[in-house]
């Protein structure tokens, strides 16, 4: 039985209305739903009285004293009884519209109750009831924690997974080979799956998720070593002949020097584009190093050897803006270039296929539209693909296999730690960009106390509108929202009020529940100045480039990783006036302290990224996301570093292994080659 042919549907209990908030969660298959893995887990066993924390979530047990109530109050129903707990203490618990469990209260029962405690008033307000149960049934010292909606909360995630589990756990297949769970004693991929929703202790849930752990990383890197092998295989590329002024003619150009590093990075693109095997160069460079002229001159050099380039960014307006720039840099040098995404008019798109085709245009910008079956170039000598961790292994197959062999540039924008990027990438040939162009003054960055300091970070914001210039706004928005949604600042509620603030100034919401054209659309907006201020999730894009913006100010700044806040950081102060970033940090830890205080010190992002990795403490939300590094449902790259050098050794031996290649035994690894990489897609 394929899971991923069964749909969520064919569970008991689950119609159109909740097969529709699963899909919302990206959950259409059962298949879908046990790997839909839990986020965090808590210990919800019983506390005696003694130890119940004032206004915390609690899980108490208790006797029915007395008959239950139900009392109406504007359409909504109060349902209260009196608990006694440990004998000795009544505690009134209350219940909002659940009133059918009226008749389930009747006095001398035994129940388990969860919520929150007020010590005032000695009530709790319940969020979860178990009647009869013992404890360890329902309130489990892990029980775990979905990501969730507001229509789907996390526990009737859970009651639908173990529902799951019992029907279908037995069909999930086992993709490791035999050899390599021997070797590493991982359980199965069923057990694993089991242990992760439904632990039954401590050992077992770190047995679950050491299986499951490897099995991501494993994939991941199967696919990764299979695309480079692939890649070095298809007989090695082409030595181009690329004149020796190249580099001189390029910088001749340019209205400012290049750094020593985008100088030795172009050095090091050029030394692999004369050798005759094919360029897997990856580029990697801090926030505002100049990765695109790298790139720039990487087509221009590709150009001199007679062959064309094809650029892919991840969204349209990066797209766009590498466009813009390339035009700007190539075109005084006698090239020509066009763009191609999905909002190209008919006409222009015609002109840019025929124009690739004909070797008329020497350059295309674009995005996923590159990879249509129309578009053929004349010779592809040369592709690029920035944010390469937003494209699937097979997506960039499939922009290679438009060329002879061509060279691959892939750049990444965020510094990975130099044993981070062994472990995941190994031995592939990088360039560092570690310096910033002359001139630039790093932005200035303070942290100040969200309750305290809002106002003075208003003001300052407010300031710099003033000026003409424009402000960042980025508050977090939790998606697992539902005991602690009251705490965050949503970024709608928060537009709402800046709207007010920063009257007479435009003020844009940009959030993740957009689709990609709205969004591309109040980006616009923002970068051509119709807006001077952008309220944001953190969905704004990393590698923006509005050098008019210079205040980015960002609310509970200690929900944040470092190298997202570096990477915020870096769309402003660039186009040479002075840049602000304020951190509004909400009651921080000491390490969120730590961490923020770092961020004021340092301004390299390699050195910061490294500090991120150390200081990155448990119940931080946002973890990599976004950082330029490929996500995993359940693999932290802070932790589980040696589980991905593993991976990766024992990946590049199957890979050279012929029986790999032949045995029936491998079928299901060789389709996950071909497959999209959950991980790295975004
Ligand atoms: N050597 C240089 N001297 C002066 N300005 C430069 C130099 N190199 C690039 N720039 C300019 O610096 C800005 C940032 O460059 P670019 O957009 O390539 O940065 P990036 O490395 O992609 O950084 P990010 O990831 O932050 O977007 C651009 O406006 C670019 O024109």
């Amino acid at each position: 039985m394929n899971l991923r042919e069964v749909p969520v549907t064919a569970l008991p209990g689950v119609g159109r209305a909740k097969a529709g908030a699963l899909a919302e969660l990206g959950i259409r298959s059962v298949d879908d739903l046990l790997h839909h893995y839990p986020v965090r887990y808590e210990d919800w066993r019983p506390l005696p009285f003694s130890a119940f924390p004032d206004q915390g979530v609690v899980t108490a047990q208790g006797v029915v004293e007395g008959t239950a109530e139900v009392r109406w109050q504007r359409g909504k129903s109060i349902l209260h009884c009196v608990l006694r707990i440990d004998q000795r203490f009544r505690v009134h618990a209350y219940w909002f519209n659940q009133h059918w469990l009226k008749a389930k209260l009747t006095p001398g029962r035994f129940i388990t109750v969860r919520g929150r405690f007020d010590r005032a008033r000695h009530a709790i307000t319940v969020t979860r009831t178990a009647i009869d149960s013992t404890p360890s049934e329902s309130f489990s010292p892990w029980t775990p924690v979905y990501r969730s909606s507001r229509t789907l909360p996390s526990h009737q995630l859970h009651t639908l997974i173990l529902a799951a589990l019992d029907q279908y756990a037995e069909h999930l297949p086992e993709v490791l080979p035999h050899g390599l769970r021997e070797k590493y004693r991982l359980v199965t991929h069923a057990d694993a799956v089991r242990g992760i929703h439904k632990p039954a202790s401590a050992e077992s849930l770190r047995q679950a998720r050491r299986r499951l752990v490897f099995e991501e990383f494993f994939l991941f890197q199967l696919q990764l070593q299979g695309l480079r092998r692939r890649h070095a295989k298809s007989g090695g590329g082409h030595a181009r002949p690329v004149p020796d002024d190249a580099l001189s003619a390029f910088m001749a150009t340019l209205p400012a020097p290049l750094t020593h590093a985008q100088v030795r990075a172009c050095q090091e693109v050029l030394a692999d584009l004369r050798r005759p095997s094919a360029m897997a160069r990856l580029l990697q460079g801090d926030v505002g190093s100049g990765k695109t002229w790298v790139a720039l001159f990487a087509a221009y050099a590709v150009w001199r050897a007679g062959s064309q380039t094809a650029l892919m960014a991840p969204t349209e307006i990066l797209a766009e803006q590498h466009a813009a720039e390339a035009k700007r840099r190539l075109t005084p040098l006698g090239m020509r270039v066009g763009l191609l995404t999905g909002s190209t008019p008919r006409k222009e798109r015609l002109d840019v296929l025929r124009g690739l085709q004909s070797g008329q245009l020497h350059v295309v910008v674009g995005t996923h539209a590159l990879l249509t079956e129309d578009v053929q170039f004349r010779d592809l000598g040369l592709v690029v693909i920035d944010e390469q961790h937003r494209f699937g292994v097979a997506q960039r197959a499939k922009l290679l296999e438009k060329g002879d062999r061509p060279d691959l540039l892939t750049i990444s924008a965020t510094p990975i730690p130099r044993t981070l990027a062994l472990a995941l990438y190994g031995d592939l040939d990088t360039s560092i960009l570690d310096e910033r162009p002359a001139g630039r003054q790093p932005v200035e960055t303070r942290w100040m106390d969200l309750e305290q300091s809002e106002e003075e970070a208003i003001r300052l914001a407010r300031r710099e509108l003033a000026r003409g210039h424009q402000v960042y706004v980025v508050a977090p928005l939790v998606e697992d929202a539902e005991e602690d949604a009251a705490e965050v600042i949503s970024a709608t509620r928060l537009a709402e009020r800046l709207r007010e603030q920063f009257a007479g100034f435009q003020v844009g919401l940009l959030h993740g529940r957009m689709n990609g054209r709205e969004k591309d659309a109040v980006m616009r907006s923002f970068v051509c100045g119709e807006l001077q201020v952008l309220v944001s999730t953190t969905v704004i894009e990393v590698g923006i480039d509005v050098p008019n913006a210079t205040v980015m100010l960002v609310y509970h700044a200690e929900r944040f990783g470092l190298a997202q806040l570096h990477q915020l950081r870096g769309r402003v102060g660039r186009g040479g006036q002075r840049g602000f970033c304020i951190l509004l940090a909400d009651r921080p830890t000491d390490i969120a302290r730590a961490r923020l205080d770092t961020l004021i010190r340092e301004h390299d992002g390699f050195v910061i990224a490294e500090r991120d990795l150390e200081l990155r403490g448990p119940g931080e939300l946002f973890g990599l996301r976004q950082s330029g590094l490929p996500e995993f449902a359940l693999g932290d790259l802070a932790r589980d570093v040696k589980v991905m050098e593993v991976a990766r050794t024992e990946a590049q031996a199957l890979l050279r292994d012929p029986d790999f290649w032949l045995l029936p035994a491998y079928a299901g690894l060789r389709a996950a080659l071909a497959a999209e990489p959950a991980a790295a897609a975004d």
